[in-house]
């Protein structure tokens, strides 16, 4: 990638357009890249060959596509895989391409690094770096040679989608947008924790499926665990999302870890139903995925399927999310904390 250029992966129609206009090219080419861009997914200016050739040689002065291939992969013996990209201010991102009998699924970050600090995950214990452009989290999708067999996407990886919503709706929108990617919203899911400014944007500018980090339906232990409740009570996070339909095409999830003598009894359960009763959504069960320096534990899978048959059986419909490339250390933040400590003792040794 050249830093003096800006990238076209990313852009808008309406952005293209302005791009195009500002160039002195006609209107319609802002279209033409857009389909080379999005659906030829093309990896430089001169593949755009409908565009002539004075016109591509002015795009190329400031511009090019802006696609970068991941520096490091780890696969799983269960045929997932770990990519980590490199940003360009050298910092180190991390999705996952989680392949399944009738599904891909490919798991993108948002950010590097994350403020929210999670007790409980990888990423929160790196701290908050950067956002990431829509170019940075379309490039995660762009540039995996799985990209062609996707048919989901989940923003489950690294950072808080809605501490970033701007430019996560731009990359929403050339995901679904016919002269982008032209998916149905039903194939993405943006996972939050909830936060106050963005979930009511969120719901009301996007159609994605949206997943709730809920973990413990007792605010001062939520607090615990994810300090944004304090900001933000999952109170308040379901009084909003009351007022939302997710009877049709839009689906609502909740995400529980469920940690062994923590959140895992029937206390809890019966909580997590009072707490959601007549909300037309899901509970995904979720295995901890264990990080160092944490006192907590998965609880075990008998515990599990007792948490799940009872939210079941009391009209909250819970399944276990399979806990996948466990050999690869699936558990987000890990592979990039891993790389960047190793990038800061080589600079440190040097
Ligand atoms: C990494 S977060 C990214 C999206 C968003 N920031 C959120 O928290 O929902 C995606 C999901 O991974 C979960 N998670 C984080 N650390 C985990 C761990 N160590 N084991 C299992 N799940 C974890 C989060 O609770 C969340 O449901
Ligand atoms: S779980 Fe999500 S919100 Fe919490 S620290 Fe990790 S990435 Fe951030």
């Amino acid at each position: 990638m050249d830093s003096t250029k800006a990238p076209l992966l990313g852009k808008t129609l309406d952005e293209l357009t302005q791009i195009v206009l500002d160039l002195g090219m006609p209107k319609f080419t802002a279209g033409q890249i857009a389909s080379w861009l999005y659906g030829r997914k093309v990896a430089s200016i001169d593949e755009m060959t409908n565009l002539s050739v004075k016109n591509r040689e002015r795009l190329k002065e400031c511009y090019e596509v802006g696609a970068t291939a991941p520096v490091h992969e780890m696969r799983s013996v269960d045929g997932t895989v770990k990519y980590l990209f490199r940003t360009p201010e050298g910092d180190y991102v991390e999705s996952v391409y989680i392949p399944d009998a009738d599904r891909a699924t490919l798991c993108v970050s948002s950010q590097v690094g994350c403020k929210m600090n999670c007790k409980f995950c990888m990423t929160g214990k790196q701290g908050y770096t950067n956002s990431l452009t829509a170019a940075q989290i379309l490039n995660q999708i762009y540039s995996i040679p799985e990209r062609d067999t996707l048919t989901n996407v989940v923003f489950m990886g690294m950072g808080e989608p809605f501490d970033n919503l701007d430019e996560v709706l731009r990359a929403l929108e050339i995901l679904t947008a016919s002269y982008g990617y032209a998916w149905s919203p039903k194939r993405i899911t943006v996972s939050s924790v909830g936060l106050r400014k963005g979930l009511r944007r969120f719901l009301d500018e996007s159609d994605c499926h949206l997943a709730i980090s809920l973990h413990s339906p007792f605010p001062a232990q939520r607090q615990e665990l994810m300090p944004a409740e304090k900001a933000f009570s999952i109170v308040e996070i379901v009084d909003i999302l009351r007022q939302y339909d997710f009877s049709k095409q839009r689906r609502l999830s909740f995400e529980y870890i469920v940690f062994k003598g923590v959140n895992d009894s029937l206390i809890y359960a019966k909580e997590l139903v009072r707490l959601l009763r007549g909300l037309d959504c899901r509970m995904n069960l979720i295995r901890f995925h264990a990080i160092p320096n944490v006192d907590l534990e998965g609880a075990d899978m008998e515990t599990m399927l007792a948490f799940r048959d009872y939210l079941t059986q009391h009209g909250l419909f819970a399944t276990i999310r399979a806990s996948r490339g466990e050999d690869i250390f699936a558990a987000c933040g890990m592979l990039s904390t891993a790389k960047q400590q190793a990038n800061k003792q080589n600079n440190e040794t040097v």
